[in-house]
């Protein structure tokens, strides 16, 4: 029997979804979440926000240490248990906060799975929801390696509410989450290893930074493995030991594998309601729409070659709405996406990268700028820190890489520059606050960048 009708149902409650459902509720819609897991979904709960949290400290201690020998003597300590619970005391009321948001706005919110029985009907807990529009956003869960030993396998999830901190840790993986938190466990205390099956770390990334924050974790005294798969995780009378194909055994307190993560397609009825999928995710159109015209599906289980972030998804979320409250026909245009690694230091890019502006010399110029060798005062005795700017034959700054512990907010500004097609007239409609990293940049953009 059907339990009650919508204009529209949202299956997953992520940046997504959430975005979309509120603002078409406040537009006057009918609408349902349906949620399985915790409300809000993995950035708030076990993704972008609890680990930002933990990291927070761990990039204190990092800086602090870039001052050792020119300033700072003593010894400062990361305590894992106290950090741990001020990240739950942070983090969980966010969930019943969200969840009291969308009752006040007259959203139903339905626990449980939900499952397609045909396009417009979604089943949870043997229940019937009829929906005119079906949005789909139940994002990615992690791989998980199928080998003996996979039960001593842990996940991101697991790391972000360690109660203790493992004596050692072994990440599977070289990708955006082992790194990251690789340096925070590494800055807490752990000792750490890194395999990695390919030979190198964060692929997709400038590589002449990705080698850079290596050697620079290495220096912190984190272990790399390149080319090696992990085969086997056996329990030893010590802890466990992690075994790869070609015979490498590195003995551990704790192993997390994050090989990636895969898009939550199964299981969801998607045959019963004509959508396609594949193994990347569901596909879509150029307007979010799916195999079948009244489903929709957005963020990370979109079969997308963009970044899977936040972001994308909360823009996503955005134009859904528009489209559904009838603001907009148009088709969506992602502008720049800006991607940052908050590895100790930070990587980041945005816009044509530079391995593709290398490939197109006649297309492209590109600039290093090298401001941590050359304003040490702005950068915090952080001599590394660096920008490669590429710019197209009109001169305008159309991507850029960032190496450095300002990255995410120089980034930031620099996908303004870009995205806005900004020139040096531009910038000079400003006056920016000095000594910062931000002026810094400006001043090396004079000259390379589009006079007006
Ligand atoms: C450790 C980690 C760190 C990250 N850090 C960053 C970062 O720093 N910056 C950044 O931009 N991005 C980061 N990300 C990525 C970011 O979390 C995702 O891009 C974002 O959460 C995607 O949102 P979403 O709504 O598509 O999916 P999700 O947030 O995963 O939401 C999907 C929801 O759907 C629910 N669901 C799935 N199937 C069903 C079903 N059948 N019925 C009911 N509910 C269902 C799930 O329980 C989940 O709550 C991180 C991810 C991880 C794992
Ligand atoms: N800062 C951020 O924005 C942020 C942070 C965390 C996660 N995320 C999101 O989560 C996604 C997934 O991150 P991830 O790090 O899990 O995946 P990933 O795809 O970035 O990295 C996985 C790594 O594991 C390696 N690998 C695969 N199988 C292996 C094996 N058997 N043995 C050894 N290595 C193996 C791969 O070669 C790859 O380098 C990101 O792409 C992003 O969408 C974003």
């Amino acid at each position: 029997m059907m339990e009650k009708k919508y204009d529209i149902i949202f299956i997953g409650s992520g940046h997504a979804n959430w975005h979309a459902a509120v603002a078409l509720r406040q537009a006057g819609k009918t609408v349902a979440i349906i949620e399985e897991d915790t409300i809000a979904g993995t950035c708030t709960n076990y993704g972008c926000n609890a680990k930002i949290l933990l990291d927070g400290p761990a990039d204190v201690l990092h800086q602090v240490k870039a001052y050792k020998g020119v300033g700072i003597t003593g010894e400062v300590k990361i305590d894992w248990a106290e950090l741990m619970a001020y990240k739950q005391k942070t983090i969980t009321p966010i969930h019943h906060e969200m969840e009291g948001i969308f009752n006040t706005l007259g959203i139903d919110v339905i626990n449980g799975h939900g499952k397609f029985t045909d396009e417009h009907v979604v089943e949870v807990n043997n229940k019937e929801y009829y929906a005119e529009n079906i949005i789909i956003g139940t994002g990615q869960r992690p791989a998980l390696l199928n080998i003996p030993g996979k039960e001593y396998l842990h996940n991101s999830r697991d790391f972000l509410d360690l109660p203790a901190l493992p004596k050692h840790i072994t990440f599977i993986g070289a990708g955006i989450v082992s790194l990251e938190f690789a340096a925070l466990a590494r800055q807490a205390g752990a000792e750490v290893t890194v395999i990695e099956f390919a030979d190198s770390a964060l692929r997709g990334f400038y590589d002449k930074y990705t080698k850079r924050v290596v050697d620079s974790m290495k220096a912190q005294g984190i272990k790399f493995y390149f080319n090696e798969a992990v085969s086997e995780v056996v329990q030893t009378s010590n802890g466990l030991e992690v075994t790869t194909k070609a015979d490498l055994k590195v003995a551990t307190s704790y192993v997390i594998d994050a090989t990636g993560r895969i898009p939550n397609v199964e299981k969801l009825g998607l045959e019963n309601a004509g959508v396609a999928y594949n193994r990347r995710g569901i596909e879509v159109n150029d307007h979010l729409q799916t195999t079948q015209t009244n489903i929709f599906a957005t963020g990370d289980v979109i079969d997308k070659m963009i970044p899977r972030l936040t972001p994308t998804a909360t823009f996503e979320s955005n134009y859904i709405a528009k489209l559904l409250s009838g603001k907009t026909k148009a088709a969506l245009v992602y502008p720049p996406i800006a991607s940052v690694v908050f590895t100790l230091p930070r990587i980041a890019q945005v816009g044509v990268t530079i391995q593709d502006a290398q490939k197109e010399p006649d297309k492209y110029t590109i600039k290093t700028i090298t401001h941590g060798q050359r304003l040490l005062f702005q950068t915090k005795n952080e001599e590394q820190a660096e920008v490669t700017a590429v710019f197209d034959a009109d001169k305008y700054l159309v991507g850029t890489a960032v190496y450095g512990d300002e990255a995410p907010e120089l980034v930031n500004f620099l996908t303004m520059i870009i995205a806005h097609k900004m020139t040096i007239a531009d910038l000079e409609k400003a006056v920016f606050a000095f000594p910062s990293q931000t002026i810094g940049i400006l001043n090396f953009l004079e000259g390379s960048l589009k006079a007006e």
